[in-house]
């Protein structure tokens, strides 16, 4: 029986940024069911001298300051004794341009961690300044991920994408009106187009099929679309899927209409 992940450690310089999560909309509210344990570390609380330093300058010169594996690796073995766990029974994850890159494969493995799973309880570092010194990731880091090939200032961002995407597959943290969006996203193919009041938007209608009230009709209507934009823009996602015989023929209708 897979119990969904449970606690989550972040260790970072900017625990304030983590508000973005824990204060509004599905996030703060799984958080507050108690669905996820989200607990901020500092590494700054783990600095040995009076001036809490957790960076310094790097061997070999070069701009800028990487951070140092003290501080950092203290800040893990206090994130298992705040998760209560042993360091093999947690998963500590980096969050770096130099990762794998996150997907939803990816996304689905953390989010179905089974009981005896080490990613039940997740330690994510979120880096600062250059990056952060090799032996701390030889040493401590499980995994390296990416969310995409771009720098960013700090691990933050990254880490709250990646707390996002597990929150939204938890039982229960999404209402009923919402795990129909998540539907779509699991069979792996882009969303449909989505429309509300008022009808007319300038000279713009809505397809005339949603205002039908055939149920059936729209719900084929919405996979032909979700099949055709999948294949307009993300053809790559259409390759790793096996159609049914049905959506084979939805699609083929759309690329026909398409070409005219
Ligand atoms: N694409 C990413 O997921 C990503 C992660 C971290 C980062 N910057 C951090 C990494 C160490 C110092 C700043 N930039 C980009």
């Amino acid at each position: 029986m897979s119990r969904n992940l449970r606690k989550v450690a972040v260790i970072t310089l900017f625990p304030e940024m983590f508000r973005a999560i824990s204060d509004s909309g599905i996030t703060r509210r799984a958080l507050e069911q108690g669905l996820l344990e989200l607990t901020l570390i500092n590494p700054r609380e783990f600095s040995s001298d009076k001036h809490q330093t957790v960076d310094d300058r790097p061997y070999g010169g070069g701009p800028g300051m990487v951070m140092r594996v003290g501080p950092l690796a203290l800040a893990v073995e206090h994130a298992c004794e705040r998760l209560n766990v042993r360091r093999e029974q947690a998963w500590v994850i980096y969050l770096s341009p130099q990762g794998q890159r996150l997907g939803k494969a990816k996304v689905d493995e953390l989010a179905n961690a089974d009981t005896e799973s080490c990613q039940q309880n997740l330690i994510l570092v979120a880096g600062r300044y250059e990056g952060i010194d090799e032996r701390f990731i030889q040493r401590y880091v499980d995994e390296e991920l990416s969310i995409g090939d771009y720098v960013l200032s700090g691990g933050e961002l990254p880490a709250m994408v990646l707390l996002d995407a597990l929150i939204r597959k938890l039982p229960g943290a999404l209402g009923d009106e919402l795990s129909a969006q998540q539907d779509s996203f699991e069979t792996g193919l882009l969303d449909c187009p989505h429309y509300t009041r008022p009808e007319k938007v300038g000279e713009d209608e809505v397809p005339a099929v949603l205002m039908s009230g055939d149920h059936k009709r729209i719900e084929l209507w919405r996979l032909q679309q979700s099949l055709g934009r999948t294949w307009l823009r993300r053809p790559d996602l259409l390759e790793a899927l096996a159609l049914t015989e049905l959506e084979q023929k939805l699609l083929d209708e759309f690329i026909s209409q398409h070409n005219g």
